[in-house]
């Protein structure tokens, strides 16, 4: 098994997202306003979208500006990567103020996972910088409408470690308890916070990651909160889900338990749908598993090597704390879609808990399918009669 230390010594980037006109210049320009966001670096498309030219006090260079609450503000020229280096590089020269956070807006991509892939995935920045996390706008007014409508606004929300509620001020209070209702059921462990005009607390926003600054330690619990897939699962619908109650579970618990009552919500393999098909929300599953003893590392790269190859799109986002056989300590996995982040061994248990978890958020692949997969790959079910 390979498990490097992941640095926390890495520059955090964290990636904002959110449908067309859902708020993210609007977030953007209250963050660069905010003392609180001072040693920030922003990467967006262009100035001209964010309006900066009131914040302005210098020119870094052509495609630097820097604001007076100390955050630097650049620009994509080329691609990520190149950006994302040359900004690191003026940094380590001493040619812009230094900056201990990143801030990329995709402006302009709908779907957030190439810029996810592009910072797990290459050799440099994964060097340089990790990923803090994703913070996706979702607008409290038309939310509704474009979760139903676009499979691209789901996604976001799915993919997200945090989501901003925007346009509270123009949405009815019922529309935006609904669509909170909705989000935690598309993710469960993101945090929904609602903010009129961008104003949220910049500290609310950041260090999503595996890693807590203040103790420079990993902190697998506030970073996995399966617990809260237990929560929502517990919970009445925001709409009708009621046909993943009453389903055979007991097939699924002979290695570990699950959820609750409603767990694989979204296991919509089970059939009776009563409401519309199209919305997309419908087809996204947020689930947890639970195992009780530990795994043998090679079952779960096979494993997660099937998975992926089979449903790599589909996963949106994979979280797991692994008890395996080989190490006494345990392996912390992370993925989005077919990208993985090399597992990370952690030093010690966050507790006396030492069983197995993997939280999914997935697009139609239910715990029906994935449970079946591990359980033939990691422990040789249903190979007996071959
Ligand atoms: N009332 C109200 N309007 C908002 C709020 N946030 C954004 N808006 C308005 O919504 C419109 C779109 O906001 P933007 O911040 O440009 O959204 P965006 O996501 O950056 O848009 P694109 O870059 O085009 O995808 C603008 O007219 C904003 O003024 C809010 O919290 N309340």
């Amino acid at each position: 098994m390979s498990a490097p230390a992941a640095s926390p010594a890495r520059l955090p980037v964290s990636v904002l997202t959110g449908f067309l006109g859902s708020g993210k210049t609007t977030l953007l320009q209250a963050l660069l306003r905010n003392p609180g966001m001072a040693r920030t670096a922003i990467v967006i498309n262009e100035f001209g979208e964010v309006g900066l030219d009131h914040l302005l006090v210098a020119k870094a260079s052509e495609n630097m500006v820097l604001m007076d609450s100390g955050c630097l503000c650049c620009t994509i020229r080329g691609d990520l990567v190149d950006t994302l280096r040359d900004l690191f590089l003026k940094r380590v020269k001493g040619e812009v103020p230094d900056f201990d956070r990143v801030v990329v807006e995709t402006t302009g991509l709908a779907d957030p996972a190439p810029i996810i892939h592009t910072l797990m995935s290459d050799p440099l920045l994964a060097a340089r910088f990790r990923l803090d996390g994703v913070i996706a706008t979702v607008d409290a007014a038309h939310g509704s409408l474009q979760l139903d409508r676009q499979p691209e606004s789901v996604k976001q929300a799915a993919v997200a470690d945090r989501i901003v509620l925007t346009k509270t001020d123009v949405a009815t209070p019922a529309a935006t308890a609904a669509l909170m209702q909705r989000l935690a059921a598309i993710n469960p462990a993101a945090p929904v916070i609602p903010a009129a005009h961008g104003e949220v607390d910049p500290a609310r926003l950041f260090d999503a990651g595996l890693y807590n600054p203040e103790t420079k330690s990993p902190d697998v619990v506030r970073w996995l909160r399966e617990e809260a897939y237990r929560d929502q699962q517990a919970e009445p619908r925001g709409h009708d889900h009621d046909h993943d109650h009453g389903h055979d579970h007991e097939h699924h618990h002979e290695h570990g338990d699950h959820c609750g009552p409603a767990c694989g919500h979204g296991d919509h393999d089970h059939g009776h749908h009563h409401h519309d098909a199209n919305r997309h929300d419908d087809h996204i599953r947020a689930f947890c598993m639970v195992i009780d003893r530990p795994i043998p590392w090679n079952g779960f790269v096979d494993f997660m090597e099937a998975l992926i190859a089979q449903a790599g799109d589909s996963l949106l986002r994979v979280k797991g704390l692994l008890n395996v056989q080989e190490s006494e300590l345990p392996v912390v996995v992370h993925g989005v879609q077919h990208m993985f982040h090399p597992p990370v061994r952690l030093e010690e248990w966050p507790s006396d808990d030492h069983r197995t978890k993997l939280v999914f958020i997935t697009r139609d692949v239910g715990q029906t399918v994935i449970e079946p997969l591990f359980n033939g790959l990691v422990w040789g079910e249903g190979k007996a009669a071959e």
